[in-house]
């Protein structure tokens, strides 16, 4: 499968393509936004997550012979095919950088390049921004309430949205996870992998007990003995012990259990007195079994004794939300700014090029974000994006603008960032925002408001279009 195939877009982006090339539209310049309109999870901020794959995808992206003998059987004219043999991306992109803690209704990524390219390409930024930054936003989630002492190891392969298990991989790595059990996710990310044993494993034997010391045998560095397979408390953990103690005698170290089942609470700290009782504090007690940010937190509270978390199933398809509802909404065509028209002001899009500000307090917490024209420096003042009565004074120590060049003429501006890099920035950008936009129950709303301008705009331009 060649998922640089420019054919990895929706029909009707190549029909309207067609259409412009046929009525000679196709070289106006255009900018499009991406942005989101509800954070999900019911949590106060995204982050934001995917955006060097749209990149190295950009840099790539082409026709190849068999996809145009395909197009040309679906009947696309000929002029046309012509053209996309030798498509490929030469527009300009700003972005916020990936990592980026982002908000409702800001753009986060502008595309800027002829019609007809900006539209082929719509698609796959939508597939890979609005599902990488779901899932890393969902990580994070789990970081924030399991602590940064806490090992988490992602197990969501096998559950995860067919070939979206990749990404999710690479996305809870950024958003915190510090493990994958996806071994291909772990060499093209270099994400570190981890794993245990499966009860498929102790099954295949006659007893426990065997089984544990031929994987310990087999298996002597990070060896973790899963022990819910019959009884944890009365057999696993016991026969556990037995093998952690005849590694001692061969100078070799068991690095831990796994709960998979049952009160992981109460298991977690039955266990802990057992192995603590044979003098194993240095055995590490991990546990699985449909694990989420609310799980996690309601066993913190019940004090369990769980040092590595293994979570799969919740975190890949990201549970309660399906999917992030980022949306890529044309704001300029032919240098003049566009609006879409709704009876709901949240449906209605901000027109013209713009550039999204952020400010800082004293201690360099976020405070609020402004949206303004492209050309313009921060505004000191800003109105509420649909609530129009409400506008505030900014009151800040710093700003600084989020959107940066980061792709021009279809060539990447910077060079690929590292997934330990953008570990990094995540970890920094989370670093200053403030708790009660990350708390799970009635998150702080985060202020993102509009400049004075911008509202201005946005106002002339629907009052023009409903008198037209
Ligand atoms: N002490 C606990 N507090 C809160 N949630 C828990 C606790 N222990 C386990 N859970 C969670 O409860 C859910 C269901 O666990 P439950 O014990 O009912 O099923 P189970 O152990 O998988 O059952 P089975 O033995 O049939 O596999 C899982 O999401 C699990 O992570
Ligand atoms: O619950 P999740 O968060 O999705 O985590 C992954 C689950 O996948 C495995 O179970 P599975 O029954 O597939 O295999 P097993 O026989 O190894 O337990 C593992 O034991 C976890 O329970
Ligand atoms: O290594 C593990 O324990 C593991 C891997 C995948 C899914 N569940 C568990």
């Amino acid at each position: 499968m060649n998922l640089n195939s420019a054919l990895y877009t929706d029909l009707y982006q190549l029909a309207m393509g067609q259409s412009y090339f046929l009525k000679e539209k196709h070289k106006v310049s255009a900018t499009f936004d991406y942005f989101f309109r509800k954070t999900p999870f019911e949590g106060g901020y995204v982050l934001f997550s995917g955006l060097e794959e749209v990149l190295d995808w950009l840099e790539t992206v082409a026709f190849s012979e068999d996809d145009i003998a395909y197009l040309t059987a679906q009947g696309f004219n000929s002029d046309y095919i012509e053209y996309l043999k030798n498509f490929k991306f030469t527009g300009h992109i700003q972005s916020m950088q990936e990592g980026e803690i982002i908000f409702p209704f800001s753009p986060i990524l502008t595309v800027t390049g002829s019609i007809i390219e900006c539209q082929i390409i719509e698609t796959f930024i939508l597939n890979a921004l609005n599902f990488q930054s779901l899932i890393a936003t969902k990580a994070s989630r789990i970081r924030y309430i399991s602590g940064e002492e806490k090992s988490l190891a992602e197990f969501g392969l096998r559950r995860a949205q067919g070939y979206a298990g990749l990404q999710a991989s690479r996305a809870s790595f950024i958003g915190g996870f510090d493990y994958t059990s996806n071994v291909l996710a772990g060499k093209l990310y270099c994400i570190p992998v981890s794993g245990t044993m499966a009860h498929a494993y102790i099954q295949s034997y006659d007893d426990e007990l065997t089984a544990f010391r031929d994987f310990a045998e087999t298996r002597p560095v990070n060896c973790v003995l899963l022990v819910d397979t019959y009884d944890t408390l009365k057999s696993g953990i016991p026969n556990a012990i037995i093998v952690a103690k005849e590694m001692e005698a061969r100078g070799e170290r068991l690095l831990g259990i796994r709960l998979d089942s049952g009160d992981l609470a109460y298991l977690s700290k039955a266990g802990r007195k057992q192995l603590d009782e044979a003098g194993l504090e240095y055995v590490k007690i991990a546990a699985s079994n449909q694990l989420d940010e609310h799980v996690i937190r309601s066993l913190k509270e019940q004090q369990a004794q769980i040092d590595i978390y293994g979570v799969g199933t919740n975190l890949v398809v990201g549970k309660e939300n399906g999917a992030l509802d980022g949306v890529y909404k044309l704001c300029s065509f032919n240098d003049t700014p566009r609006i879409k028209i709704s009876e709901n002001l949240k449906k209605m899009n901000f027109p013209g090029k713009k550039q999204v500000y952020r400010y800082m307090n004293e201690n360099g917490l976020y405070i609020a974000d402004a949206i303004t024209l492209d050309h313009l420096e921060a505004p000191k003042t800003m109105a509420h994006p649909f609530e129009t009565h409400k506008r505030m004074a900014i009151e800040y120590a710093t700003v600084k603008p989020l959107l940066h060049d980061v792709m021009i003429d279809g060539k990447r501006v910077h060079a690929k960032k590292s997934t330990a890099e953008l570990v990094q920035i995540t970890k920094d950008n989370l670093s200053k925002l403030p708790t009660e936009h990350k708390r799970f129950d009635n998150p702080h709303v985060y202020k993102v408001g509009l400049s004075p301008e911008l509202e201005a705009l946005r106002d002339q331009l629907k009052k023009e279009k409903l008198m037209s």
